[in-house]
């Protein structure tokens, strides 16, 4: 099959990120396996949007996507923002660089020079209340601080490429693996760090709880494969529009999603 994605820059600047008609199919013929179907998505420079679903309905491909690490079968992907971060359940740090270390490491990939990107680093760490374990190395710190190491070097490496255009953070259920009292803490911490930096985010999760307190709005997909059923906007969110998408989220789980 060929794929006939574009990936192209925006002229418009109220859109940081367009889906339209995403299709992804995995394997071929009798075993293959439709995850996506006409996904049509935009994400607006800043905002933050919760993508909500079943388990396997193709939130992490469709973030995979975005990213740069799949490509979608067919459709157009067309991002207005730098270099696209990722942050997944792990955080995946070099055990044998300290706090400080994880984070430069971004910046190096990024080209910015030792000195630079020493204070860039203190300034995210400071910036996710780690400025005082900087030179702990990821043992020494626990699951929760890990990951907010792991926030400030994604942050590092979306917001140095930004170069005027709007920064982009993909996370992959990010807290899922962290207790109930810190999974609080951290989502507190990422909405302030998301209003001090205006970077648009895009957040996988499957708990509508979540997505209600995070994001400005919420997009729920279909089971396999899936797509955009409903979206709403949670800037102001009520224990009614909880209650709602929890009722849709069922419903697609049963497969009876309009
Ligand atoms: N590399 C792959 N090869 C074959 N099938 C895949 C591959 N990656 C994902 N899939 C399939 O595509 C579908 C969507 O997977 P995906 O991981 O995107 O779902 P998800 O919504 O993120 O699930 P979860 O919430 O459980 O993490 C699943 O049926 C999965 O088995």
């Amino acid at each position: 099959m060929t794929a006939t994605l574009e990936t192209a820059l925006l002229s418009t600047a109220d859109t940081a990120v367009e889906l339209t008609a995403v299709r992804k199919v995995f394997g071929h013929g009798s075993s293959a396996v439709v995850a996506l179907d006409g996904v049509d998505l935009k994400v607006k420079p800043g905002e933050f949007v919760c993508l909500l679903g079943a388990s396997g309905c193709g939130k992490s491909t469709l973030l995979n996507i975005v990213a740069g690490l799949d490509a979608a079968t067919s459709g157009s992907l067309q991002l207005n923002t730098s270099r696209p971060a990722v942050m997944f359940q792990e955080p995946a740090l070099m055990p044998w660089l300290t706090a400080a270390r994880n984070v430069e490491l971004a910046l190096r990939f990024a080209g910015v020079g030792r000195l630079a990107r020493k204070r860039r680093a203190l300034e995210l760490l400071e910036l996710v209340r780690l400025g005082d374990v900087a030179d702990k190395r990821p043992h020494e710190l626990s699951g929760g601080m890990r990951q907010r190491v792991a926030l400030a070097r994604a942050l590092a490496s979306t917001t140095v490429s930004a170069d005027g255009a709007p920064a982009l953070l993909l996370m992959d259920e990010p807290f899922a693996a962290l207790d109930a009292i810190t999974r609080d803490v951290l989502q507190s911490e990422l909405l302030r760090v998301w209003e001090t930096t205006n970077t648009a985010i895009i957040f996988v999760t499957h708990d509508v709880r979540e997505a209600v307190r995070l994001g400005q709005r919420v997009v729920l997909l279909s089971s396999r494969p899936g797509r955009v059923v409903r979206e709403w906007d949670v800037k102001d969110s009520s224990d009614q529009v909880l209650d709602e998408i929890n009722t849709h989220l069922r419903e697609v789980i049963s497969g009876h999603a309009s």
